[in-house]
């Protein structure tokens, strides 16, 4: 039995991963996909022309920096689905809007007129029936100080620089956002209930739980 039967997940599924800096997004990607056989989609931060310069002022580079992810993801969200998915993508579209957009708009460090202008971009691009959206959103949860404890471990000095505040705001807003996405099927998991680095196979009830949560989606879908 393939692991694709073994857990009930389509060859063709589409995984994405959500959650704050430092949880552990690419990690977990990294390993699902590695269990599945699927191709991954990483967010690439070392090439990312703008969030050296935007860690450093937010306001003068966050509408570019915005701008920069939607074309990076509206790009990556396109390939996954014309390769007919076997996908696992770090971190989702979703948040670029629903939480740093949002977040900088309402802190002051995004303009009006550049959020207007961003967010009805996102709405054209990716609200819309033609866009294909995952088939679970694996959103992963964790305490503030276990998060700023791995921002400070992994060692990128533009996030290590950045004030602890910044990192509150965002954990807050992450929990008000989940509980409102309705966009695609959520999981929600907690870094306390596995740990891919000291025990691989800790990734195993996590897949159970992915072909639990599309399925039910699924069942629900032709009732
Ligand atoms: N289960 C875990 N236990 C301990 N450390 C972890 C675990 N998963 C990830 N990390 C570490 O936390 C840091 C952030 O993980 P990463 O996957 O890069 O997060 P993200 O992609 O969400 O920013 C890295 O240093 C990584 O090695
Ligand atoms: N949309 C975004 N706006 C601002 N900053 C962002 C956005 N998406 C990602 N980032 C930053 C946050 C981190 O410093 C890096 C990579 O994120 P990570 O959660 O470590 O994968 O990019």
């Amino acid at each position: 039995m393939s692991i694709h039967e073994k857990y009930n997940i389509p060859k063709n599924a589409v995984i994405t991963v959500a959650g704050t800096v430092g949880v552990g997004k690419s990690t977990m990607t990294k390993a699902i996909a590695n269990k599945l056989s699927f191709e991954t989609s990483m967010e690439k931060v070392d090439t990312n022309p703008y969030l050296d310069k935007f860690y450093h002022d937010f306001e003068r580079w966050s509408f570019h920096l915005q701008i920069y992810f939607l074309a990076e993801r509206f790009k990556e969200q396109k390939r996954m689905f014309e390769q007919g998915g076997g996908f696992v993508q770090d971190r989702s579209i979703y948040e670029d809007t629903g939480i740093f957009a949002k977040m900088h708009y309402d802190k002051g460090t995004m303009t009006n007129i550049d959020y207007e202008t961003y967010t009805s971009l996102f709405e054209a691009m990716v609200m819309t029936p033609f866009f294909p959206h995952p088939d679970v959103l694996i959103y992963i949860e964790g305490s503030l100080q276990d998060i700023i404890d791995r921002i400070q471990v992994r060692g990128r000095p533009m996030e290590q620089q950045t004030p602890t505040a910044y990192w509150k705001e965002m954990h807050g807003r992450y929990e008000n956002w989940i509980n409102n996405f309705t966009t695609c099927p959520v999981l929600k998991i907690n870094i306390n209930d596995y740990d891919l680095i000291q025990n691989p196979e800790s990734v195993e009830p996590i897949l159970k739980k992915i072909g639990e949560t599309i399925n039910g989606n699924r069942n629900l879908q032709h009732v």
